[in-house]
């Protein structure tokens, strides 16, 4: 009697309306975060944040909402955007900083928790315990004839590609370029066997890295309804032959190198690879922790040397500044010039590899934002580097590249620069990608390869998604 009375149709509308307006009417007014302001819609339903997300105007929008809201706004019924840089400490570093989101295992890879997406503090510790030793300064100094003999070469393919500009007229795509400089800087130093990227017309592993770019635009989904969307996306991918013959590439890229440093059974050498192995990886994750590697090390620093690359031929005047220090200084280590230092910080400032929030969960015991708002555990909140970077209270002129604000910095200019994140799940790699950038730009200074270059379009637009990416995957440049 009361299954068929329940099963009635009126019955059944009447119990899903009654349950919408309950959940309306928590989430609006009795919700634990329902004293922060944000716009109805995202206090409403996370859906807001999804459809900001998938349309890459996530970073844009939000700083818009701060600047109506103030610096906390409520971006989704259970999450907190904060543009605050006091708040960072207690977010990212305090402790041991704040759980990652679910969110990040949608960055998962062939089933395994990577470094980068793995949640949980212990799994991800044996994982990097592993490999850390080889992202410490004095390493990475170690490797620097190996890096740098990637630097030399991407400096004589872009010498060649500007004298064939120069005839054809046909623009340089120096984002393609980098990217093949950092996979292979990447593949050689960590892996020690070069992808050999540079010698590729249009590099190969490039689907590879925009398939992994892609999965931000559904970064804020529930894992298992992201599963769903994704395969749905890849089956319409109109380029997924293409997608596929990328991704099949560094497949078998990565498991070679893996095949290759076991022999008759033993480990041998002290790679990336060989430490996972000897740290009790099996055979398939060292394969996904590797390609894990080969798009979170090509994609970011590719961006933040094309960007940098981009503003300083158009402006001669720190062009030159830049030139003469390096000039002056044969035999100084690039990471010691104040001036070029004062280039990559404001190119990290303004690139926005990274530009949307880095989401963490509130521990049980809460998290207290000035003396006024408190917000509850089990939020998700976050810092943009987009609202944080461009802060005119910070960074005066904030949308300007003037690396000179960074010869004397305010203490609140290096706590507000986060393009590496923060604490210790920032970047694990920030010492090898900012070694990169440095050796990277001094080179192509020192080469005055740049001179007469002009940039073919005067904005470069970007989708918002996590790693966010550059529309039309081009920033290029013409001498003739
Ligand atoms: C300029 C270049 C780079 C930028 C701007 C950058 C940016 C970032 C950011 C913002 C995070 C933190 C994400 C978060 O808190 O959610 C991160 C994490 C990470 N990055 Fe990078 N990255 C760069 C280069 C690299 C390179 C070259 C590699 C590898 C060779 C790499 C590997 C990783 C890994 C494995 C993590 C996860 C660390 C962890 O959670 O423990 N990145 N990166």
């Amino acid at each position: 009697m009361a299954l068929t009375s329940l099963l009635d149709p009126l019955n059944a509308l009447s119990a899903t309306i009654i349950g919408l307006i309950s959940l309306i009417t928590y989430r609006l007014y009795l919700h634990p975060i329902a004293h922060i302001p944000g716009p109805f819609l995202a206090r409403l339903t996370s859906l807001w944040l999804y459809k900001q997300s998938y349309h890459g105007t996530e970073a844009t929008t939000i700083s818009e909402l701060h600047k109506k809201y103030g610096p906390i706004v409520r971006v989704a019924p259970n999450e907190v955007e904060i543009a605050d840089g006091t708040a960072s400490h207690s977010i990212y570093v305090k402790g041991g900083g704040f759980m990652k989101a679910d969110c990040y295992k949608n960055f998962d890879i062939d089933g395994y928790a990577t470094i980068f997406s793995g949640l949980v503090p212990a799994h991800r510790g044996v994982r990097a315990k592993a490999v850390v030793g080889m992202f410490a300064p004095s390493s990475v100094r170690e490797g620097r004839d190996v890096i740098y003999a990637c630097v030399e070469r991407m400096v004589e393919r872009l010498e060649r590609e500007k004298e064939k500009e120069e005839v054809k007229g046909e623009p340089v795509n120096i984002l393609n370029i980098f990217r093949s400089l950092a996979l292979d800087a990447v593949t050689a130093y960590l892996f020690n066997k070069p992808y050999n990227g540079i010698a590729e017309d249009k590099l190969s592993a490039s689907h590879f890295v925009d398939s992994f770019v892609a999965v931000g635009r559904f970064f804020y989904l529930p894992n298992w309804i992201f599963k769903i969307v994704e395969l749905i996306a890849a089956r319409m991918d109109e380029g997924k032959l293409d997608v596929w013959k990328s991704i099949t590439t560094v497949d078998k890229f990565t498991a070679a190198l893996v095949d290759e440093v076991v022999v008759e059974g033993h480990v041998i050498g002290n790679t990336y690879q060989a430490r996972l192995l000897n740290a009790g990886m099996s055979r398939e994750e060292t394969i996904a922790q590797c390609k894990d590697l080969m798009f979170a090390g090509t994609d970011s620093t590719a961006m933040n040397m094309g960007m940098i690359c981009w503003y300083l031929v158009q402006c001669p005047e720190k062009y030159e500044r830049l030139r003469k220090e390096i000039l002056e200084n044969p035999d100084t280590d690039a990471q010691s010039l104040p001036y070029l230092s004062a280039v990559i910080k404001e190119g990290l400032r303004l690139a926005m590899a990274n530009p949307t929030r880095l989401p963490r969960v509130v521990s049980p015991s809460g998290l207290q934002i000035g003396s006024h708002t408190t917000i509850p555990p089990g939020t998700i909140v976050g810092l943009s580097a987009h609202t944080l970077h461009f802060n005119e209270d910070i960074f005066p002129k904030a949308h300007e590249f003037i690396p000179e604000r960074w010869l004397e910095p305010t203490p609140e200019m290096p706590r507000d620069s986060i393009p590496f994140g923060l604490g210790p799940r920032q970047c694990i790699a920030r010492t090898l990608a900012t070694a990169e950038l440095y050796w990277g730009i001094e080179a192509l200074i020192r080469k005055d390869v740049l001179r007469g270059a002009k940039p073919v379009k005067d904005k470069i637009e970007i989708m918002e998604w996590f790693n966010s990416k550059v529309k039309g995957e081009k920033i290029e440049l013409v001498w003739s």
